[in-house]
């Protein structure tokens, strides 16, 4: 075969190549116009290449970041470079449909793009190439595997019964509380709180009315505090609660209230309407406390004063 004929079949082989190939290849003129548009980009795009050939990028596509790639492809050719965008950074370029629609979670198709320079036989550039890579597989289990991951850790933070925080996962917040009062010296008070007689409650009425009772008190104790204080749900019917920049007498006038809203509440399960009591226990941060444990058996005895003292009411530490 002469040497010509060789060449024109490879040369045809390879725009075949570049037609089914399953990567978009897109080339653009330095005025944005389609030089070039592979069978990947018709299939997803519904556009010909026909269609789309010499008219402006940014007019077939609207909802294309124009500024943002007319900056990349500007120091392409500037600098005669190749430039990278991946999923992480920017979800996708071309807004097309998930190619796994039915197994995928995602409705659009994740994309990493190269943007990258052509030179002309004279060396300079009045042409890029934009190659745009379907990794929608890549993301979506990378996605599902974060997701998983912060479910799990939520989960490993959390009371199953009461969404609260659980012992541990309270526990950090409260030594790095007393960390921040020795470095910054802000108010931060603790209340323990613990469910008066809740062994009668669950002898009375059995478990599952007992495991609502407790269920109200952690939706209660949610209801009067703020979003940024810490509650855990310590052991069986005993409460914690971290109140940050909150001095002594905001906390017992925080704690007074709860108290009050839970004296007066009724608790309606398994046909059975529940009356039920706290008692309190305050302890604010000074700079004498010693360690995060000494605070909390502060506040712990303060709240065994209270339950000695009649129960159903608010003590605090030192006072
Ligand atoms: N229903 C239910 N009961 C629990 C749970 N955790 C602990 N308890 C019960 O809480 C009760 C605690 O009893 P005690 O420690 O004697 O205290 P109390 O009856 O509340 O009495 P005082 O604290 O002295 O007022 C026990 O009967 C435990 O079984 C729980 O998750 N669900």
């Amino acid at each position: 075969m002469p040497l010509a004929t060789q060449d024109a079949h490879a040369f045809h082989f390879l725009v075949d190549m570049l037609e089914s190939v399953e990567i978009g290849l897109v080339v653009l003129d330095l005025e944005f116009k389609v030089q070039l548009w592979n069978g990947f980009m018709e299939n997803h795009s519904g556009l010909t290449s026909t269609a789309v050939r010499e008219q402006n990028i940014f007019l077939l596509f609207p909802e294309l970041p124009a500024t943002w790639l007319k900056r990349k492809i500007d120091t392409v050719v500037m600098l005669n470079t190749r430039a990278f965008t991946s999923w992480e950074l920017r979800p996708y370029l071309f807004r097309f449909g998930s190619s796994r629609p039915i197994t995928g979670t995602s409705p659009y198709m994740y994309q990493n793009v190269t943007i990258s320079p052509l030179a002309e036989p004279d060396g300079s550039i009045k042409r890029v190439s934009l190659m745009v890579y379907d990794v929608t597989d890549v993301a979506c289990s990378r996605i599902e595997l974060e997701q998983a991951n912060a479910q799990l850790n939520c989960l490993s933070k959390t009371d199953n019964l009461t969404k609260l925080l659980n012992r541990g996962a309270w526990e950090s917040h409260l030594n790095s509380e007393f960390e921040r009062f020795r470095r910054y010296g802000h108010d931060c008070t603790l209340i323990m709180l613990d469910i008066d007689n809740f062994k009668r409650v669950n002898d009375q009425y059995g478990h599952q009315v007992g495991d609502d009772v407790i269920r109200h008190l952690a939706e209660t104790m949610r209801a009067c505090l703020r979003s940024t204080d810490h509650l855990g749900r310590y052991g069986g019917e005993e409460f914690a609660i971290i109140l940050p920049e909150t001095s002594l007498e905001g906390a017992c006038v925080i704690a007074e209230r709860l108290r009050q809203t839970i004296a007066q509440a009724e608790v309606r399960s398994h046909n059975a309407n529940v009356s039920y009591t706290v008692s309190l226990g305050l302890a604010t941060l000074h700079k004498q406390t010693a360690s995060s444990q000494q605070w909390l058996r502060q506040a712990d005895e303060a709240l065994y004063a209270a339950k000695h003292a009649g129960r159903n009411q608010v003590l605090c530490a030192g006072l």
